[in-house]
Parts: C-alpha cells; sequence; structure tokens
C-alpha cells in the first residue's frame, strides 16, 4: 500500500460497541482503507479495568484508564465516545469537542439530554459531533435525514427505534412466551441496556425520537413533554386478541408536523398496526423507519436497531465521515491512485456464469387437457433429475389446461431442457414460461 494519511482513532469504552468497532474494523481493513484512502490507527482505549477479559484482545499498550490520553492527546483525531451514561461521558465529549476533535457516538441518551449544548461546542470550536450509530442501530437514518433527503420537508416519520422492546414483543407473539422469558435472551444477546428500564420503558426509543425530532425540523423536545410509555403493561393475551383483529402491536415512535397549522405531535407508546402495513413486518431486533418527505414521498428504511455488529458499522461509517473531512475531500473524490488500489481487491473475482445459477423456479406449462398428461409433465422434469415442489392445475374447459410446477432447487441448464423438452412434447401448447423464485437468504 502507498504512503496514506494516518488517522488517529481514540475510544472512551471498550465494551460490547467499542470492541465491536475493533474487531470490524479489522475485519475489512483492507477495503475500508482503500475506500477511505487513510490508514486508520486505534491507538488509545479507555477502559475502566486494564486486567479485565476481553472478547478482543488487544495490546496492554493501547489501554488506559486515564481519559486524557484520549481527549487531551493532540495525536488523536477522532474520538469515539462508546461508554454510555450522561455524566463522564458529557464531561469528556465536551472536552474533546472543545480541543477541536471530531467525536463520534452512540450514545442516545447523552444527545437526547445535552445534544443542544454540545453541537454548541462543536460548532464554537471548529469541532464535529457525528451519532449514526445512536438512533436505530445499523440504520443510516442520520444521514439520509440530514443528507439523502435534505431536498424535503417531513411531514410524518415514524418507527420501531428499539431493538430490545421489538424483540421480546416478537417472540411474544410468535411464542407466546412470557416477557420474563424473552428478556433474558436479550440481555445474552447484548441488546438490552446496562439500565434495563430505558428499553422496557420506551426511554430509550424516546431519546432517539427527540433526536429525529430535531434533525427533522430543528427543534429539541423535552423528553417530559413527550408521551413516552414502555411495552411492561402488554400481555401474550393483549398480543393474541390483537393478533385475531387483524394487529400486531408495536412500540411506535411518530413524530408529525403539520405545516399549515405549524403543529408537532412527538410520541412514543406502543400501538397496534393493521398486519398490513409494512412497519408491522419489522420483526425480532429489527428497527424500521418510515419517513415521508414533501418531495420524495414516503421512504422506508429497515434494518438492525441494535447488537454489536450493526451497531459498530453506524460508528465506522462516522469515522469514515471523519475521516474524508479530516482529508478534505468529499468521499466521491476517490484519487487515480486509490481508485487503482482498490481494483486489485477484486483481482481474481470472477462473475458467476448464467448457467451455472442454482435455484428454484415456477413453470406454467398449457397442456391439452387429455389422460396423462400431468403424468408426461412429471416425467419429463424428472428426467432432467428436476425435483418437484408443488403441481397445480386449472382447467378451462375448451380442452385446454394450465399446470403450474414450482420446483426445489435445480440448475438452470435443467430447467431450460426440460423447458425444451416439454415444448416438444405433442400434449404441451406452446412455450412453457418460468420464473425464478427469488429467496433472500438463498440469493
Ligand atoms: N449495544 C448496542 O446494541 C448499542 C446500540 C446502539 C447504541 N449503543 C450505545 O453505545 C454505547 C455503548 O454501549 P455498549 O452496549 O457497548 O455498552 P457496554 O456496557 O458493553 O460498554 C460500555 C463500556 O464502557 C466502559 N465504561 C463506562 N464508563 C467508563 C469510564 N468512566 N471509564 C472507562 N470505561 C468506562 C464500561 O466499563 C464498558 O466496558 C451506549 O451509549 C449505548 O447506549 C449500544
Ligand atoms: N437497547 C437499544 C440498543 C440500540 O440503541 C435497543 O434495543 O434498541
Ligand atoms: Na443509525
Amino acid at each position: 500500500m502507498s504512503e496514506k494519511r494516518k488517522i488517529r482513532i481514540g475510544l472512551l469504552g471498550f465494551g460490547i460497541v467499542g470492541q465491536g468497532v475493533w474487531k470490524n474494523i479489522e475485519r475489512n481493513r483492507e477495503a475500508l482503507e482503500y475506500r477511505l484512502g487513510a490508514e486508520l490507527v486505534i491507538s488509545d482505549i479507555m477502559v475502566k479495568d486494564l486486567a479485565r477479559k476481553r472478547e478482543v484482545e488487544v495490546s496492554e499498550s493501547l489501554l488506559t484508564t486515564d481519559a486524557a490520553r484520549v481527549v487531551d492527546n493532540p495525536e488523536i483525531d477522532i474520538v469515539c465516545e462508546l461508554m454510555g451514561g450522561t455524566k463522564e461521558a458529557l464531561d469528556l465529549t465536551r472536552r474533546a469537542l472543545e480541543r477541536g476533535k471530531i467525536v463520534v457516538s452512540a450514545n442516545k441518551a447523552l444527545i437526547c439530554e445535552h445534544g443542544e449544548e454540545l453541537f454548541r461546542i462543536a460548532r464554537e470550536n471548529g469541532a464535529h459531533y457525528f451519532f449514526e450509530a445512536s438512533v436505530a442501530g445499523g440504520i443510516p437514518i442520520i444521514k439520509t435525514i440530514r443528507e439523502a433527503l435534505v431536498a424535503n420537508r417531513f411531514s410524518l416519520i415514524y418507527g420501531i427505534l428499539n431493538g430490545t422492546s421489538n424483540y421480546i414483543l416478537t417472540r411474544m407473539e410468535r411464542e407466546g412466551i412470557s416477557f420474563e422469558e424473552t428478556l433474558v435472551d436479550a440481555r445474552r444477546l447484548g441488546y438490552v441496556e446496562a439500565d434495563e428500564a430505558l428499553d422496557l420503558d420506551g426511554i430509550d426509543a424516546a431519546h432517539k425520537t427527540v433526536i429525529l425530532t430535531y434533525l427533522a425540523h430543528g427543534k429539541w423536545v423535552k423528553l417530559e413533554d413527550i408521551i413516552c410509555e414502555g411495552i411492561r403493561k402488554i400481555t401474550t393475551d393483549d398480543i393474541e386478541i390483537a393478533g385475531q383483529l387483524g394487529f400486531k402491536i408495536k412500540l411506535l415512535a411518530v413524530i408529525k408536523r403539520d405545516f399549515e397549522a405549524n403543529q408537532l405531535s412527538v410520541r412514543l407508546h406502543p400501538a397496534l398496526i393493521a398486519k398490513k402495513e409494512v412497519i408491522a413486518g419489522v420483526d425480532g431486533v429489527y428497527n424500521g423507519v418510515s419517513v415521508t418527505g414533501d418531495v420524495v414521498g414516503t421512504t422506508f428504511l429497515i434494518g438492525r436497531g441494535a447488537g454489536q455488529d450493526a451497531t459498530s458499522s453506524s460508528v465506522i461509517s462516522d469515522i469514515s465521515d471523519a475521516v474524508f473531512m479530516l482529508r478534505g475531500a468529499p468521499p466521491q473524490a476517490i484519487s487515480k491512485e486509490d481508485e487503482e488500489l482498490y481494483a486489485q481487491l477484486a483481482e481474481g473475482l470472477e462473475l458467476s456464469k448464467a448457467e451455472d445459477l442454482k435455484g428454484c423456479y415456477y413453470v406454467r406449462i398449457s397442456v391439452r387437457d387429455e389422460e396423462g398428461v400431468l403424468a408426461k409433465v412429471t416425467d419429463i422434469m424428472a428426467r432432467e433429475h428436476i425435483s418437484i415442489s408443488s403441481v397445480n392445475q386449472k382447467e378451462f374447459g375448451d380442452g385446454m389446461a394450465t399446470v403450474m410446477v414450482t420446483t426445489h432447487k435445480i440448475s438452470e441448464a435443467a430447467m431450460q431442457s426440460a423447458k425444451e423438452a416439454l415444448a416438444a412434447e405433442g400434449a404441451v401448447v406452446g412455450q412453457p414460461v418460468s420464473f425464478r423464485i427469488f429467496k433472500p437468504e438463498e440469493g
């Protein structure tokens, strides 16, 4: 690799998210550094306990219990505040911003309560504060509102912003198991805040709602001024009855702006939502946000709202924005040299051939409605080693029928040969038509 600018990063806190940031920068270091045109060095990490055993092991020399080594260190360009809480995190964020550093944070509680002050300190000191991981984990909702949808005024934003409560509600609904039982698993998976009331009483989602409200409407609302109700009162019976009535129960954030009346409604509470709505299908630890803008219409974003990897994906995205800022180059301005280096990553990467594709198919065959025709169709398929998943037949009363077959996973070549053989069969009229069945988990 050529000489790249070295960007030094300090971490405050090395828990679930902090270690995720380390792990995922290492995982994709090569691609990331080509994309950014810079070398990323996590040089100093503030922890509480130096001797603690961690999932990610790093050289002892990087660890410190002294915050000054991160926030006051003139060699550190980017400070990631991943310690949580609103006291020490506030002091350290202030201090880093006052020193003109770029601070990246996942701390929604801190931003909700002190965002106004922290943004001001950043402005006054030529510093920057990035916080994509603070709302909806891995979903780029902050970037979407601030950048991608900048042309819009937002009449309605609603969504599921707390992964833990959505995970709990989903398991209660699907398995009929209790709130307490699912909470145990949510803890094990690292979704739950150290202070569980944040997740269970809706406070965490309300923090995120306040942040989105500011980004969309430029107004900091106070937590105590909005409706904030959590999921503790929801029972499996409520979920079952709602289901019978055609609803799901979700913990929903709603930010509604009436531009004519100049009114803003901000709230966070459980809501029954018709099952046909997209948001009703956002289950498990996933979050979903619907953003309606007066120019673009409605855009829906769905993704993982909590967990180590999804959250660190957003932290690394902010680190990357910070790097572009430090380099004075927008992301689109990749140098010729970087472009060439990036292309090297694709060396040996082959485009797979269409005939090598494997998948499931739906086939429609027009046939003469005569004895044994179905057997002929299935025989031809068997000869091509096509395993059939379902067969349906529709008769038209004019001596014609349509046979509709779905298959298990087969090769594209087998499908082509079967279609040729079917077309040549006397009882088949015209050319059979096939469509591929797409299963996201199989690609
Ligand atoms: N885990 C998630 O899914 C997730 C998702 C989005 C945002 N967040 C936010 O990210 C932040 C970190 O969350 P986490 O899940 O990694 O929590 P965590 O408890 O696993 O990690 C925080 C770490 O910071 C350390 N820490 C706290 N105070 C410290 C101090 N004074 N000195 C040194 N170390 C200190 C703790 O010892 C701990 O190891 C929080 O603000 C959280 O709300 C978490
Ligand atoms: N506890 C939070 C973490 C992500 O902010 C949640 O469940 O959504
Ligand atoms: Na996000």
